[in-house]
């Protein structure tokens, strides 16, 4: 299929080309390297350097290439900057998003998977979460990707040709186990490449962000998923698409880990005793949040192959270590 991957060149998008490839596909990257990362996208893939606000350039590139379906990845996705900088995530989540379904409209294009996030159920009294539980957002991150997909929602109804896939991610973790591409934020917030940074010296040591939550252990619980398996259910909804139909899946494990059983993990992959202290709650963190992944299992057959938390700690740090510096400028 000829495939055009928005987002691109980012963490998890990086891993989806690097999958459609192996898989035969016709890659399009586009991405607007705001964060570098020039060097994720490996020479078999056409890169094309814009974002989603470039009305003509997205619609010349999908006319180009004679695109069938779109995997949209571009995103800002940092929670606290969002409550921050609100704007600037409706600009670029949904705003961005939009101009990209009118120039996908302008060019025949009608199929997309998009990425969505647990963070647009909020804060849930009951876990597991399934994909009926309720949506409510509590932080404008959440918000820019749920309005995203009832805008999916109200396009497929008004056109029956369309139709659209929204994985709703979890906590996505691991890298490529050939450690060809890796996980690079700038600033980095996310726990295990934390962690591995203070494992390798990358930073004096690491903070426990509460231990008072009504957990096992007091902190916080989340569900891992390695991006491998992730970008696999990616796959299998993008070939399952067909016109008409609006997917919902959440995309996890289906099991929880505590801030300190990562922690563990990282102390044992790594051999490194690092420096670990307790710090206050991060503002907007929930207690537990972790997936009732039935849904996608029982419809497509997906399930995570890879649920062992060091195996996922493991891949991270393959690159980790051989790109100390990560991606660098380039
Ligand atoms: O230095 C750190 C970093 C994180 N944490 C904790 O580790 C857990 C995981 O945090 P993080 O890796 O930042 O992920 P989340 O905040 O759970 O957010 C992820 O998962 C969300 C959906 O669940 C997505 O919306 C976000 O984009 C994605 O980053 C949380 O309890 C944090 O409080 C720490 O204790 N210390």
């Amino acid at each position: 299929m000829n495939v055009l991957v928005t987002g691109g060149a980012g963490y998890i998008g990086s891993h989806a080309v690097q999958r459609l490839l192996a898989d035969g596909n016709t890659v399009v990257v586009m991405d607007n390297l705001f964060r570098g990362h020039r060097a994720a996208v490996p020479a078999e893939a056409t890169f094309v350097q814009g974002d989603l606000h470039d009305y003509d350039l997205i619609v010349k590139t999908l006319k180009d290439h004679a695109i069938e379906c779109v995997i949209n990845f571009a995103a800002w996705t940092y929670v606290g900057e969002s409550v921050e900088q609100p704007l600037g995530y409706y600009h670029n989540n949904t705003a961005g998003v939009l101009t990209l379904l009118r120039a996908m409209a302008e060019a025949g294009v009608n199929k997309i998977v998009h990425s969505s996030t647990a963070a647009t159920y909020g804060e849930p009294d009951e876990m597991p979460i399934t994909e009926d539980t309720p949506q409510a957002p509590i932080n404008p991150y959440g918000m820019s990707k749920y309005m995203v997909e009832q805008i999916l929602r109200d396009t497929a109804n008004a056109n029956p040709e369309f139709a659209f896939a929204c994985p709703r991610y979890f906590n996505v973790a691991g890298c490529d186990p050939e450690g060809r591409i890796g996980e690079d934020h700038s600033p980095e917030t996310h726990l295990i490449p934390v962690l591995l940074e203070a494992a390798t010296g990358k930073r004096e040591k690491a903070y426990i962000f509460g231990t008072d939550y009504p957990t096992p252990d007091g902190t916080c619980i989340r569900d891992y998923v390695h991006v491998v398996d992730l970008i696999d259910a990616h796959v299998l909804l993008m070939n399952a698409l067909k016109p008409g139909q609006q997917l919902f899946y959440n995309l996890g494990i289906g099991n929880g880990m505590s801030v300190r059983e990562i922690v563990d993990a990282v102390k044992k992959v790594t051999g490194v005793d690092f420096t670990v202290e307790i710090g206050d709650r991060r503002a907007g963190d929930p207690p537990s949040l972790y997936a009732d992944p039935k849904k996608i299992k029982e419809e497509l057959g997906w399930e995570a192959k890879i649920t062992d938390t060091e195996t996922m700690v493991a891949d991270a740090y393959k690159w980790f270590k051989a790109n100390p510096e990560g991606y660098g400028d380039g």
